[in-house]
């Protein structure tokens, strides 16, 4: 399972209106930007096409609009580089849009020619590289069942396969198939990333995904959101990555409540305990609807009722193990309805898409204190009221319209997990892999994100490091050949510890996060 290649810097994210926009502004460019998306695929295809048998020609496809413009000029590139490539253009020169048309044309004077989707070679080894440019970011409906069985032959060829923009068939805003779509080894992407590379099915469609700005750096940094988000790394919360001070203790570095461990899933709370001790929290108390005096593998963990972590924690994560029983409502009722900092997962999501008028309540809180919600698609469904198909049609906006429901910061997790923030902010995190598709790996996230909020850091920057933390402790499982299969979530817990106690001496070493800067733990009420 290839990893994602860690994100060393945070890369900007374009919506299709955004990247329709620059265009336009653009038109006059010199050269033209398809001219420079030719180049630079180019120059990607030669690379890839250095490893290959000289004797196999790389074969390009040429959709019916500018991403198959973009195939013209990769062509005529290609041809002049001493690798004549086969063309199969599938579409009418006569109804290509201008640029491509005028792509199409040099392609041809500089001695090209054309084939029809027919004469797609029969021998699936029979090219060096396939260069994908169907559709780009134009497509807006299902494949029609002659692209489909172009796509589907294509991806049946024994060679790399390299995707112009984004592979054909999928979404760019959302990451879904469109029909069937190509499963590309390495996707160029111009101008910017755009969602669907990154979220839902994107990833296991793009292969390895390289960016070319089309040197449009300025253009693409005056984008504001909600048309541009990033992707999540670790400068995006620099400023929190700071060296514990010697002159400290544990109440410096809160007191974090979780509520929940009712029976039959004390463990989830367990899970969230451990993991909120291992990121940092200074004291972390447990109220466990189901009574537990000890945990025996963490007796660092306090046990307590339910109704005296009120009293004990400066920050609230209710839901590990939750269940929605009566108790459990009347514990998150009160949480809501109090002032400390608050994350809710799994049942207290539950609970508050079950009694809208808490999620109101939970709205009007305002940012005094924050409040982050970590809801997988079901429960983001039973929040937004409607069902997982939508929120799984479109995941961004889902998360978008999750915080502004609740007006505090979203995680939508999955493939691609989604960060929106009620200022319209969102992020995506590109670290993670199927081995956080296990029991308890919820719980773990939750446990590591309110440590984090009881150590001072801001909602944002809390979440972020704890997605971010989360995903790369599940890579570096993967990476040491434990995973993703069988990949426990108690395994996360030291290798999030490390990751993160890593990133601290790493940001102190170059001076990222300074004392002065503004997350800067902040000493919390002792108690
Ligand atoms: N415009 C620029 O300056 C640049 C564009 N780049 C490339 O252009 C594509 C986007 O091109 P666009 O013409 O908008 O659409 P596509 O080429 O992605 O799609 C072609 C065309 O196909 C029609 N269509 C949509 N869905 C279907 C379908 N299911 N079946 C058949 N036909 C369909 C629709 O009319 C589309 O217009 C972008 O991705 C870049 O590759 C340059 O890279 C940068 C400059
Ligand atoms: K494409």
């Amino acid at each position: 399972m290839p990893l994602p290649k860690p994100q060393a810097m945070s890369q900007p994210i374009l919506c299709a209106a955004a990247l329709r926009d620059i265009e336009q502004r653009q038109r006059q460019a010199d050269p033209p930007l398809m001219e420079r998306a030719g180049q630079a695929a180019s120059q990607l295809a030669l690379r890839l096409l250095a490893d290959r048998p000289r004797l196999l020609a790389p074969l390009i496809i040429a959709g019916p609009g500018n991403n198959g413009g973009d195939a013209f000029v990769v062509a005529r590139l290609l041809r002049q580089a001493g690798f004549p490539p086969r063309v199969i253009f599938v579409g009418h020169a006569d109804q290509l849009p201008g640029d491509a048309r005028k792509a199409h044309d040099q392609w041809i004077a500089a001695g090209g020619t054309t084939l029809d989707a027919d004469a797609l070679p029969t021998d699936e080894a029979a090219c060096a590289l396939v260069i994908d440019g169907l559709f780009g970011i134009g497509l807006t409906r299902p494949l029609t069942d002659a692209h489909a069985t172009l796509v589907r032959r294509i991806n049946a060829f024994d060679c790399p396969i390299l995707a112009l923009d984004i592979p054909s068939g999928l979404d760019a805003a959302t990451g879904r198939v469109l029909g069937v779509a190509v499963r590309a080894t390495h996707t160029l992407s111009f101008i910017a990333l755009k969602p669907g590379l990154l979220t839902l099915d994107g990833p296991d469609h793009c292969g390895e995904i390289s960016v070319h700005d089309l040197e449009l750096g300025s253009e693409i940094a005056a984008c504001a959101a909600p048309g541009c988000g990033r992707t999540v790394s670790r400068e995006l919360f620099a400023g929190a990555l700071r060296p514990r001070p010697r002159n400290s203790h544990k109440g410096s570095y809160g007191s974090v409540g979780i509520l929940g461990g009712a029976a039959g899933m004390a463990g989830a709370a367990l899970l969230a305990g451990r993991a909120a001790l291992a990121l940092g929290g200074g004291r972390v108390y447990l109220g466990m609807l189901e009574r537990l005096a000890v945990d025996p593998q963490q007796p660092e963990l306090m046990l307590r009722a339910p109704e005296e972590i009120f009293g004990l924690a400066d920050c609230l994560a209710i839901g590990p193990g939750l269940g929605q029983s009566a108790e459990a409502l009347a514990l998150l009722t009160r949480a809501v309805d109090g002032k400390l900092p608050l994350l809710l997962d799994a049942d207290a999501l539950n609970l508050c898409a079950a009694h809208p008028d808490l999620l109101d309540r939970l709205a009007s809180r305002g940012h005094a204190a924050p409040v982050v919600l970590t809801p997988h698609p079901a429960e983001a469904a039973r929040l937004l009221q409607t069902d997982i198909a939508s929120i799984q049609a479109d995941r961004l906006a889902a998360a978008q319209a999750l915080a502004r429901r609740s007006n505090a910061a979203i995680v939508l997790k999955g493939c691609g997990s989604i960060i929106a923030l009620p200022d319209g902010r969102w992020y995506i995190n590109t670290a993670g892999n199927p081995g956080l598709a296990s029991a308890g790996s919820g719980d773990v996230l939750s446990g590591m994100l309110i440590a984090l909020i009881a150590q001072g850091w801001p909602a944002a920057e809390a979440l972020l490091a704890a997605v971010h933390l989360h995903g790369n402790a599940a890579d570096a499982c993967v990476a040491a050949g434990s995973g993703p299969i069988g990949l426990t979530a108690s395994e996360l817990i030291p290798l999030s510890r490390s990751l993160l106690n890593r990133w601290v001496i790493a940001a102190a070493e170059i001076g990222m996060g300074t004392a002065t800067s503004k997350a800067a733990p902040r000493p919390l009420p002792i108690r």
